[in-house]
């Protein structure tokens, strides 16, 4: 079967507004925590992509209920206590499968999972989801391929995770909802996403405190309740955009983009001499920006590098990297989490981005440079590097293919179709 492509003419500018779509990585949590009471949970503003679907797809093969209201909205009812295990092939195919291993517990005491999928985008240990569930008292056992976990009950504890991972801190919180007592999560991830989940559970009767800090503290419930949420937008899509705007640029208004959530992220393009206004809840970037690099004191180079909430999102370092070589000057792009994300550079290089890999997690990029197409076709290697691509490929000359975008889909939704309504010169083949 031929894979889909998207094809790309690059050099135009794009106009007019644009919603960013629901976060994907509170969507993914929060399906699974449908499972944490037999009630019914109405999700809104859920984003209609790859991950998503599939993991409707789990939920329905253990039993759930999964009503589309529209494209959306679902309303999700576990009223049976599952009996089965999620589905191997179903559970391989997305990072946030083991999110199911917490709200399973929660309600039924074992499970068993794969090893999970995702982004390939350098190691990505679950050592810190296993860590806090042992710690409220599930057994695990590893296997070279999957994870047997059980418990007799889920006692509430005091737990420091050994980093702030994202999903791990998604895990504790699950399984320290209906868990017995007290629990203290320290180190906790503090995200939008993080945030989203712990407010919908608070709709549903959890006891949550310290919401958006690192610091959570949790009294048990004994049971949830069905609750209607409305998902947060994607701080990350949002930051793709803001970056596509510069570098085509293109006057773009992003509805409904939460600017408190781009605090951050306006330091880091900054350092690029990227500017956008907030009007209410809007970002507006402005078309024809020039793109100059603001050096550290006394002239040093500066640098953007990744860190957890609130430091720029590892998940927009990819999208940096490709306005950075449209920046008068020299940056240093760090990636400091994952090991394998800058090695599209290469393909950067290839349509004539002036960048140094200078090993797994830096990268020196000197600007600006004229971008040319590639016809050839560029793979897009995840979520992230693959929309940077499609990026460079709008600000490029010429024509571009981009293959693998799968991979895209899995996290942009429609991408094609809503670029396009902008002006974009994008085709899916
Ligand atoms: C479904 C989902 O939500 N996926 C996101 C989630 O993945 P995920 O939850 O898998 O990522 P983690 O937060 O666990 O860790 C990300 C990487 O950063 C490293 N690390 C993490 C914390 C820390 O304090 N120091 C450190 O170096 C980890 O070792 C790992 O290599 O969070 C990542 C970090 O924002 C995002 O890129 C992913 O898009
Ligand atoms: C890494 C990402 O996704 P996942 O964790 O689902 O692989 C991402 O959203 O950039």
């Amino acid at each position: 079967m031929l894979m889909e492509r998207f094809v790309i003419e690059g050099g135009h500018r794009l106009s007019g507004t644009i919603s960013p779509s629901g976060n994907k990585n509170a969507a993914l949590p929060l399906l699974a925590a449908t499972l944490l009471t037999s009630e019914r949970v109405v999700l809104r503003n859920l984003p209609d992509i790859g991950d998503v679907r599939i993991k409707l797809a789990l939920l329905e093969q253990l039993g759930v209920l999964v009503e589309r209201l529209d494209a959306h909205t679902c309303a999700l009812t576990t009223a049976a206590t599952p009996t089965v295990d999620p589905d191997v092939a179903l559970a391989r195919r997305i990072r946030t499968s083991p999110l199911l291993a917490g709200p399973l517990l929660a309600r039924r005491g074992s499970v068993t999972l794969p090893r999970p999928g995702g982004d390939v985008i350098g190691r990505r240990r679950l050592d810190t989801h296993f860590h806090a569930l042992t710690a409220l008292g599930a057994s695990v056992e590893v296997t070279p391929t999957s994870y047997i976990l059980s418990a007799d009950r889920l006692r509430g504890a005091d737990i420091f995770l050994d980093e702030m991972s994202v999903t791990g801190t998604e895990q504790a919180v699950m399984a320290a909802v209906l868990a017995e007592g007290h629990t203290t999560i320290g180190n906790a991830a503090s995200e939008p996403h993080v945030q989203d989940l712990c407010r919908c559970l608070n709709q549903m009767g959890a006891r949550i405190n310290g919401i958006g800090t690192n610091l959570l503290e949790i009294e048990g419930v004994t049971h949830l309740s069905g609750t209607d949420f409305s998902i947060g937008p994607d701080f990350m899509e949002v930051g793709s955009l803001i970056g596509l705007a510069v570098v085509t640029r293109s006057e773009l208004r992003i509805s409904g983009a939460r600017p408190r959530d781009h605090r951050m992220s306006r330091i880091a393009f900054g350092r690029l001499g990227v500017t956008w206004r907030d009007e209410g809840e809007d970002i507006v970037v402005p078309g024809d920006q020039e793109l100059i690099v603001n050096h550290d004191l006394h002239g040093a180079i500066p640098k953007i590098d990744s860190a957890p909430w609130p430091g720029f999102n590892p998940d927009l370092i990819s999208t940096a990297l490709v306005v950075a070589t449209q920046a008068r000057g020299t940056v240093l792009i760090h990636e400091k989490m994952f090991e394998s994300r800058l090695f599209f550079a290469d393909r950067l290089i290839g349509m004539g981005a002036k960048i140094v890999l200078c090993d797994p997690h830096r990268a020196v990029v000197v600007g600006p440079s004229q971008l040319y197409g590639e016809p050839e076709g560029l793979p897009s290697p995840d979520i992230r590097a693959g929309m940077a691509l499609l990026t460079a490929a709008l600000c490029a000359k010429g024509k571009s293919v981009i293959y693998n975008i799968g991979q895209i889909d899995r996290g942009y939704e429609r991408i094609d179709e809503r670029l396009a309504a902008l002006g974009a010169k994008i085709e899916r083949v």
